[in-house]
């Protein structure tokens, strides 16, 4: 008899995705069954503009009471939705190998960045994307949306599927991969134009750290340490370890990005955005990876420690509002 495995996740398109890869790799470890458990959370129930809903954790917080109520046995996060602060009495089981992270464009009629008519109507709900759209184009009309990746797909002109009430709009490619809508995008934005959210295309895999039964507890943990990806992990740790030292709430317009090389060096890029676009700080930094398990978390976090307090010297804080919406 396999051991049960119950495996929490929100109910959109998105998260069924994100939660059948990752029970499916759960599966293949062997000796589990799993069985999914929908989980409704305050950002699907509630639908002012996500600045507005009152910050950290409105997609996690509803799945985290699951776990810890023993209603599921493993959650599935999209990384960058999870506060940078410690839950209590759950662990980050497994970060799975990361989609490429990069912002992605669908606009209208194939149109890029630079083809998008004076004052076009761009839609996003997010200051980080706003900011950075403003700074490589001032004359742009950004319009706040909120809704799931179908919905916002469907307000670009031109769409069979909405109201196709605007020129483009901005989505994480991974979200779009996962959920099999790449022909939607006409640009992919490079670091220089914009910087993604923290955890941007990474999962994260919750478990209780104490209360699972013991049986239950030996198969399912090795099928999590074989689904976390090394990379990956010192990569979301270093973003989150630089958003967690500016005291930046998720809606902040602080773009961020970790790539570890073959070599084991890591290198941050950060960038704060007056929220018109008008102003940003931006830096890299780079360590060598000391190669102990132990120790390269420590050198991941310091080096987004080190970056934010660099950023914060330069004045960070009096460019943009960090704490919005925490
Ligand atoms: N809260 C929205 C959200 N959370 C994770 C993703 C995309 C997938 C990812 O970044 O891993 C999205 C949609 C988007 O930003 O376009």
């Amino acid at each position: 008899m396999p051991q049960q495995v119950r495996i929490g996740t929100r109910a959109s398109t998105l998260a069924l995705t994100q939660t059948g890869h990752v029970a499916d790799a759960l599966a293949a470890h062997g000796g589990l069954a799993i069985e999914t458990v929908r989980v409704r959370t305050d950002g699907d129930r509630l639908t002012g503009s996500l600045a507005s809903l009152g910050g950290a954790g409105v997609f996690v917080t509803a799945l985290r009471d699951a776990l810890l109520d023993g209603r599921c046995d493993v959650a599935v996060h999209s990384l960058k939705d999870l506060p940078t602060a410690d839950a209590p009495g759950l662990v980050l089981a497994a970060v799975p190998p990361r989609e490429d992270p990069r912002d992605a464009l669908c606009a209208r009629d194939g149109l890029t960045l630079a083809d998008l008519p004076r004052g076009a109507r761009v839609g996003t709900g997010s200051p980080r994307r706003a900011a950075q759209l403003l700074a490589a184009r001032p004359d742009l009309d950004v319009v706040d949306i909120r809704g799931n990746v179908d919905t916002r797909l469907g307000r670009v002109a031109g769409s069979p599927t909405g109201p196709g009430d605007l020129d483009a709009v901005v989505l994480a490619r991974a979200g779009l991969a996962r959920i099999g809508r790449l022909e939607a995008v006409t640009e992919l934005f490079g670091p220089d134009v914009m910087l993604p959210a923290p955890g941007q295309g990474a999962l994260a895999v919750e478990t209780r750290a104490a209360g699972l039964t013991t049986d239950l507890a030996g198969p399912l943990h090795a099928a999590l340490a074989a689904l976390d990806d090394r990379p990956t992990r010192l990569a979301v740790l270093a973003e989150r370890a630089l958003l967690a030292r500016l005291e930046a709430g998720c809606a902040a317009p602080v773009g961020t990005l970790a790539t570890l090389d073959a070599d084991g060096t890591l290198t941050l890029d950060a960038v704060v955005v007056r929220t018109d676009g008008t102003a940003s700080l931006r830096r890299r930094a780079r360590t060598a990876l000391p190669g102990t398990a132990a120790q390269d978390v420590v050198a991941a976090r310091a080096l987004g420690t080190d970056l934010a307090d660099a950023l914060l010297a330069d004045g960070a804080a009096d460019l943009a509002d960090l704490g919005a919406s925490r």
